[in-house]
């Protein structure tokens, strides 16, 4: 569940008056997300989602993240459009949180998705990419080699106990990335956690994607490659390479990867696991149990790890030649 924070109905009423969508016609705490605290709202003037904002965003990175959905919403992608206030704010202040009211989506995430649904997000994540190109703002990848590095330096002491011989192992995989992670590949606004749960379907077309408070600059191809390890490995952990193919065919019908790109993939695919592996390991081991919060299973992305580093070329993703 994500709500860390709940808001009385009157702090709600007297945060709306800032706003110019109406009056509270209902409002209840959104049980899924692990990131932030979200509401489904109804006012007199609509349906929005209401979130304020926890430990791994910061308020000063906001109107990065807002802008970015107000700029890809006027490119024609389908995601959420932050509310104005009437002041011409985007970030107001709730329960001591920073907070902001974005449309509501239609649509339902795939639990089970299939290769069509693969190639649909493989498609959207290009059309994202390609229509992120003209955002004027840029916030670094705080989770990319450095970042890991620092999530690394707290879990560690308790890593061995969660798995034993984790720490050897990882500290394997820091070496590998401190020497050839590459950064002369293209670069621009990449999403960064387009898991299933951020992406909405309606039938087998896609709706919209949600969720862009990971987004930043880094390298194209590291937010397909995390794509693969999130929408292409099945619940046994088996990878399903008739996904892989969807997905990386529906990338490149709407933008076609360089050769370098293509070489990179199975090391950014390696980096990406260990980035999903860390936060969740670093959950798993600091939140209490029973705290209201779904804590995500590190394991899956260890295992995903493992995979990859014995993949060779990017061919053994499904990946057909330029
Ligand atoms: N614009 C939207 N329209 C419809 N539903 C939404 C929208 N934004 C969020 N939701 C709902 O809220 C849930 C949580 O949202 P979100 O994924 O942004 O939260 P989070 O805490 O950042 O989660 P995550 O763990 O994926 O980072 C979504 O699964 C979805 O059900
Ligand atoms: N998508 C992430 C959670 C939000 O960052 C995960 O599955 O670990």
């Amino acid at each position: 569940m994500a709500v860390y924070t709940d808001i009385s109905e009157e702090e709600l009423a007297a945060y709306l008056k800032g706003y110019a969508i109406g009056e509270t016609l209902s409002y209840k705490g959104i049980a899924e997300g692990s990131e932030n605290s979200n509401f489904l709202l109804h006012t007199t003037g609509g349906v929005f989602i209401l979130t304020l904002y926890e430990k791994r965003v910061e308020r000063a990175e906001l109107p990065f993240f807002l802008g970015l959905m107000q700029h890809l919403a006027q490119k024609g992608i389908n995601c959420p459009l932050p509310v104005a206030r009437s002041d011409g704010e985007l970030i107001g202040e709730l329960a001591g949180r920073p907070a902001a009211i974005i449309t509501f989506l239609e649509g339902v995430w795939m639990r089970r998705p299939t290769a069509t649904h693969c190639r649909e997000v493989g498609r959207a994540l290009a059309g994202m990419h390609v229509a992120g190109a003209d955002f004027s703002m840029h916030r670094p990848n705080r989770l990319s080699v450095a970042g890991w590095k620092e999530l690394w330096e707290r879990a560690r002491p308790m890593a061995d106990s969660y798995e034993p011989g984790l720490v050897a192992e990882i500290d394997a995989e820091f070496a590998a990335f401190e020497k050839g992670w590459p950064v002369d590949l293209p670069t621009g606004v990449i999403h960064a956690d387009l898991f299933p749960d951020n992406v909405f379907f309606l039938g087998n077309s896609l709706s919209g994607l949600i969720d862009f408070y990971f987004a930043c600059n880094d390298l194209f191809a590291y937010d397909l490659a995390t794509c693969i390890n999130a929408w292409c490995f099945e619940k046994d952990h088996s990878f399903n390479q008739t996904k892989a193919r969807a997905l990386l065919a529906g990338y490149q019908s709407v933008r076609p990867l360089e050769e370098a790109e293509r070489r990179a993939l199975p090391l950014l695919a390696r980096g990406s696991a260990l980035r999903f592996m860390l936060t969740r390991l670093y959950d798993w081991l600091t939140i209490p149990d029973g705290a209201l919060v779904q804590k995500r299973d590190p394991m899956e992305f260890i295992r995903r790890l493992r995979f990859h580093r014995h993949i060779a070329t990017a061919a053994e993703y499904g990946l057909k030649d330029a």
